[in-house]
């Protein structure tokens, strides 16, 4: 059984729900989703065509963590005991795969942590992703590690060797899946332009543009206006380059954007993305300004320059690498940042690199092989 509640969770395990699918004399392959995040985890959904066998669709207005953890606790009490499965997978940190980790444990079913070992060592940051995946951590049977450096996090708290497996990033299985439907079909190509056309007054094929995301609740409050602040000094002095703002639906993210980014003609505030489009833009843009996870993954293997709106990350692979930089939401760092970026060839050259910290598109195949000598 998977169990998944948010956009990114989806987005990663797409790609491991479809391959367990296309093994169905090994595997009975069921889908729970908790909708956590309601309508930015239904896009995803439509992207990828997939219907969940269950939805707890526990999406509150104004829920809190406690209200989160304790519904889907309760909820994966109900479906473990009517579906009985041999094993659940979770991924990552988020609250639905902290309470799916502690009801496997509770129910006696062996859980399968995806994207297991990231830590930034700090329990505040991020909050409260970290705590979610060192508790997630501690309950799993199976942690499929993306990198090296997460397998090394993993042995440093004494996890077993041959409980870890490093798989590579499923983020990747994604990415090239989707760019792959993309690239085979210029009607695909047209459509997803008029899409993007109907959103921007520019043209994004070929005027220089920053791709933003900011949804990180510690960010919330002086972050976001610190951030908000650096972008409109950034659009005054750069009237020539463009802003791209997918807007995350929270309201802690929508009020400041809204209200302090609002009236400038090169910031463009647009609704989150359905995935593919998302991924078209990033291809094109010139540099990412983001505190999200997931395209500090994705942006490495275009080639793309990641500025990372954070103090710390559990992705310090691209930092050592140089094509990633933290810059905090701190405006004076994120403008001089970007600038630099933007005046100086050299110094955009050096971060514009195409690699592949992250994985090679083969994390499902390797999960897959280990559930098989379960
Ligand atoms: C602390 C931390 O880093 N936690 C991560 C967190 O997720 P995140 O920070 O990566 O979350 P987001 O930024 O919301 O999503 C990102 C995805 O969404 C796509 N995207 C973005 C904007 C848009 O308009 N349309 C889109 O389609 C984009 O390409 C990308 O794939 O949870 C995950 C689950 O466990 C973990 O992996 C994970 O460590």
């Amino acid at each position: 059984m998977l169990v998944f509640g948010t956009r990114p969770e989806a987005i990663k395990m797409a790609p491991l729900y479809f391959a367990l699918k296309n093994c169905p004399d090994e595997f009975e392959t069921v889908l729970c989703v908790t909708a956590q995040h309601r309508q930015m985890l239904d896009q995803v959904l439509k992207v990828f065509g997939i219907v969940p066998d269950i939805d707890l669709n526990l999406m509150k207005p104004g829920q809190d963590l406690f209200d989160v953890t304790a519904a889907v606790l309760t909820g994966m009490r109900s479906v473990f005991n009517e579906h009985q499965p041999d094993a659940v997978l979770v991924h990552g940190d988020t609250t639905t795969s902290l309470a799916t980790a502690m009801a496997g444990f509770y129910a006696g079913v062996p859980v399968g942590h995806v994207e297991a070992g990231l830590r930034t060592h700090d329990l505040t940051a991020p909050f409260p992703e970290e705590f979610n995946r060192q508790v997630t951590g501690k309950v799993a049977r199976w942690h499929f590690a993306p990198t090296a450096v997460s397998q090394q996090n993993l042995l440093d708290e004494r996890i077993p060797a041959a409980q870890i497996s490093v798989t590579g990033n499923t983020v990747i299985d994604a990415l090239m899946w989707v760019l792959g439907r993309i690239d085979a079909d210029a009607g695909r190509r047209a459509e997803l332009s008029n899409f993007i056309d109907a959103r921007l007054p520019f043209d994004w094929r070929s005027e220089r543009f920053l791709l933003i995301t900011g949804h990180r609740r510690e960010n919330f409050g002086d972050g976001f206006l610190q951030i908000c602040e650096a972008l409109k000094e950034l659009a005054r002095g750069y009237p020539e380059v463009h802003f791209v703002y997918p807007v995350h639906l929270n309201p802690n993210v929508q009020g400041p954007v809204n209200s302090l980014l609002e009236g400038l003609n090169n910031v463009h505030l647009i609704d989150p993305l359905d995935y593919e489009p998302f991924v078209y833009l990033l291809k094109h843009s010139h540099i990412v300004l983001t505190d999200s996870g997931g395209i500090q993954e994705e942006a490495p293997s275009l080639g793309k320059p990641v500025l990372v709106m954070r103090d710390v990350t559990e992705r310090p692979e691209a930092v050592d690498a140089g094509t990633v930089r933290l810059v905090g939401a701190d405006r004076g760092r994120i403008v001089s940042n970007v600038a630099e970026l933007l005046d100086n060839e050299d110094s955009y050259k050096s971060m514009a690199r195409a690699h592949n910290p992250y994985g090679d598109g083969k994390a499902c195949a390797r999960i897959i092989d280990v559930l098989r000598s379960f």
